[in-house]
C-alpha cells in the first residue's frame, strides 16, 4: 500500500462529517493579551480575600494523620455532630473505636478494617484568610506513588509525627517514613513545612520531649533543604482536639503551662499561596479522565503554567490530536469558570476529541507552544540512602507527574559538589548514596509491547523552563532511590 493512500491527515476529514459540528464549538471570548490583563486584575483582587494553597498530610504510619485532620474538619465546623456520632458507632461496631476521627477521610472499606489511609483523599477545609485544599498522603510504605501523586499537586506538607516514647524514633529512623517523606516532597518542589508534633497527652504533654523531637527535625529539615523561615512547629493532640482551633478546656493545663505560641490553624492561616506563573505556555498534565455530560470528557489536574479559557483548541501530547474546551469546572467555585490560571486545581471538559486520546500523563497546551517529547534526556539528580549503587545501565520507574514508565540510567556523566554543583568526577564508574550527579536517563519500552518495539517519548521539560514538568523521581524495585531534575531533551 503506498503512502499516498495513508496520509489522509491533509483531506479534512472532519469538518466534511459535521459542518454542524464545528458551528457549535464554542469560541474562545479573549484575545490573549485581554486575557492576561483580565486574569491579572481577578488574581489582584483575590489577594484580598481568602487564599488558595493547597497542603499534603505526610508522617509515619499511624501519626495520626487522618485523626488530625477528622478532628480539624470538626473544629472548623466541617463534621456534624450526627456524622461525629455514627463515625464513632461505626468505627466501635469493627472494634476500632479509637480510629473514629480517620473515618471522614478514610472512605474504603479495606482502609477502614485495616484502619491505613490507602488513596490520597481530597477535602477542604477554611481558616479565616485560607481556602486550603487537604491531600491526605498515606503513611504506608506500599502506597508511596499514591503520595507521589498528592504531593506533585500541593503547595506546602503538614507533618505529623507521633511523640510518644519509641515511636516518634521509629518513624524518624532510616526505613521510616517521616524521613523519606519529607525527602520526597522537597523534591518535587514543596518547599514550606508545618510539623505537628502529635499525641503528646502520651507524654504528659512534655515540653522537653516536644523541644528534643523539634531540633532532631529542625537539624534533618536543613539538610533535606528547607529553608528555617519556611518551617513552623507546634504542639498538638489530635484526638482531643488539643492545640488545633484553640487551647480552652482543662485538660490542656499542662501545655499552657509552657506554651503559648500560635494553633495549628493560626499557622495553616498564614501558609504562602502558589505563585502563578501566567505568563508562561500553558502546560496541564492530566490527573485523572472520566466521563462527563453529553459528549464531553472531563480531564482533572492542577495548571504547572499559563492559562486556559473556554473555546480555546488545546494539543494533546503525545500524539497529533487537539480538543477544544468546553467548560472549565473548580472544587473551590460553584459556577463554571470563563478561564483558569496556573496554580488552580481544575477539571475541563473536553469536546470534537475522541475520549481514547485523553490519557492519565499526557499533557494538555496550546497548538503554539507544545511541551518537547523526550525519550532521552539528562538530568541532575540526588542519591537517597540505598544499599545497591546505581551503575550506568540500571533499570528503574521513572515518575513524573501522575505518569510512571519503565526506564533505564544510561549512562553516568559526572559527580557533581551537592553544595555548589561543580564536577568532582567525571564518567563514574557507580552512584552511591547521597551523591549529587549528572546522568542520562533513557525511556524503555514497556515489557509486553515486544523486543523491536520502540520507547514512547513523554512530554517532559527542562526545569529551567517550568519547575513542576522538569521535576522526576526515580524508584527501584518499589523503594524510591533518587530525585531530580530535567537539564536537557536529548531526543
Ligand atoms: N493518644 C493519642 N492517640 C492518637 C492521637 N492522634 C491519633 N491517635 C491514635 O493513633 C492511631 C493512628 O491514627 P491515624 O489517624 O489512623 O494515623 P494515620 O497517620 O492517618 O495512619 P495511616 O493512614 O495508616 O498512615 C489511632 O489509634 C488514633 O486514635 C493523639 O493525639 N493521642
Amino acid at each position: 500500500m503506498g503512502q499516498q493512500e495513508l496520509d489522509i491527515s491533509g483531506l479534512n476529514l472532519e469538518s466534511k462529517s459535521g459542518p454542524t459540528v464545528a458551528d457549535e464549538l464554542p469560541k474562545v471570548s479573549l484575545a490573549r493579551e485581554k486575557l492576561l490583563e483580565e486574569a491579572r486584575r481577578a488574581l489582584e483582587s483575590e489577594e484580598g480575600g481568602r487564599k488558595s494553597a493547597s497542603l499534603v498530610i505526610i508522617g509515619h504510619v499511624d501519626a495520626g494523620k487522618s485523626t488530625l485532620i477528622g478532628r480539624l474538619l470538626y473544629e472548623l465546623g466541617r463534621v456534624d455532630e450526627k456524622t461525629k456520632i455514627a463515625n464513632e458507632r461505626a468505627s466501635d461496631k469493627i472494634g476500632k473505636g479509637s480510629f473514629s476521627w480517620a473515618w471522614e477521610l478514610d472512605g474504603t472499606t479495606e482502609e477502614r478494617e485495616r484502619g491505613i489511609t490507602m488513596d490520597v483523599a481530597l477535602q477542604a477545609l477554611e481558616t479565616p484568610n485560607r481556602r486550603i485544599t487537604i491531600l491526605d498522603a498515606p503513611g504506608h510504605r506500599d502506597f508511596i506513588p499514591n503520595m507521589i501523586s498528592g504531593a506533585t499537586q500541593a503547595d506546602c506538607a503538614l507533618l505529623v509525627v507521633d511523640s510518644s516514647t519509641g515511636e516518634f524514633e521509629a518513624g524518624f529512623e532510616r526505613g521510616g517514613q517521616t524521613r523519606e517523606h519529607l525527602i520526597l516532597v522537597r523534591s518535587l518542589g514543596v518547599s514550606q513545612v508545618v510539623v505537628a508534633v502529635n499525641k503528646l497527652d502520651q507524654v504528659d504533654w512534655s515540653r522537653d520531649r516536644y523541644e528534643d523531637v523539634c531540633e532532631q527535625l529542625k537539624a534533618f529539615l536543613v539538610q533535606s533543604g528547607f529553608h528555617p523561615s519556611r518551617t513552623s512547629f507546634v504542639p498538638v493532640g489530635a484526638m482531643a482536639g488539643v492545640n488545633l482551633l484553640d487551647r480552652s478546656g482543662s485538660d490542656v493545663l499542662a501545655l499552657r503551662a509552657w506554651y503559648s505560641g500560635p494553633t495549628l490553624v493560626n499557622l495553616l492561616d498564614t501558609l504562602q499561596p502558589p505563585t502563578r506563573d501566567i505568563d508562561a505556555p500553558l502546560r496541564f498534565p492530566i490527573f485523572n479522565v472520566f466521563k462527563g455530560s453529553a459528549s464531553a470528557t472531563g480531564v482533572s489536574g492542577r495548571i504547572c503554567g499559563g492559562i486556559v479559557q473556554v473555546g480555546e483548541r488545546l494539543r494533546i501530547l503525545p500524539g497529533d490530536e487537539t480538543a477544544v474546551v468546553k467548560s472549565i469546572e473548580s472544587e473551590s467555585e460553584a459556577e463554571p469558570l470563563p478561564w483558569a490560571a496556573a496554580g488552580s486545581n481544575v477539571t475541563l471538559y473536553l469536546i470534537a476529541v475522541d475520549p481514547i486520546h485523553l490519557s492519565i500523563g499526557s499533557v494538555l497546551c496550546s497548538p503554539s507552544n507544545l511541551i518537547p517529547l523526550a525519550s532521552v534526556f539528562t538530568a541532575r539528580i540526588i542519591v537517597f540512602d540505598i544499599e545497591v549503587p546505581i551503575l550506568a545501565g540500571t533499570s528503574v520507574e521513572l515518575f513524573h507527574q501522575s505518569r510512571n514508565v519503565p526506564a533505564s540510567i544510561s549512562k553516568l556523566t559526572a559527580i557533581l559538589d551537592r553544595a555548589s554543583g561543580g564536577v568532582t568526577k567525571n564518567n563514574p564508574r557507580v552512584l552511591t548514596k547521597g551523591a549529587s550527579a549528572e546522568v542520562q536517563i533513557t525511556i524503555r519500552p514497556v515489557a509486553f509491547s515486544g523486543p523491536a518495539s520502540r520507547a514512547q517519548p513523554i512530554p517532559i521539560e527542562p526545569f529551567a523552563s517550568n519547575k513542576d514538568m522538569g521535576r522526576i523521581l526515580i524508584r527501584r524495585g518499589g523503594e524510591t532511590i533518587s530525585a531530580g531534575i530535567v537539564l536537557t531533551v536529548v531526543s
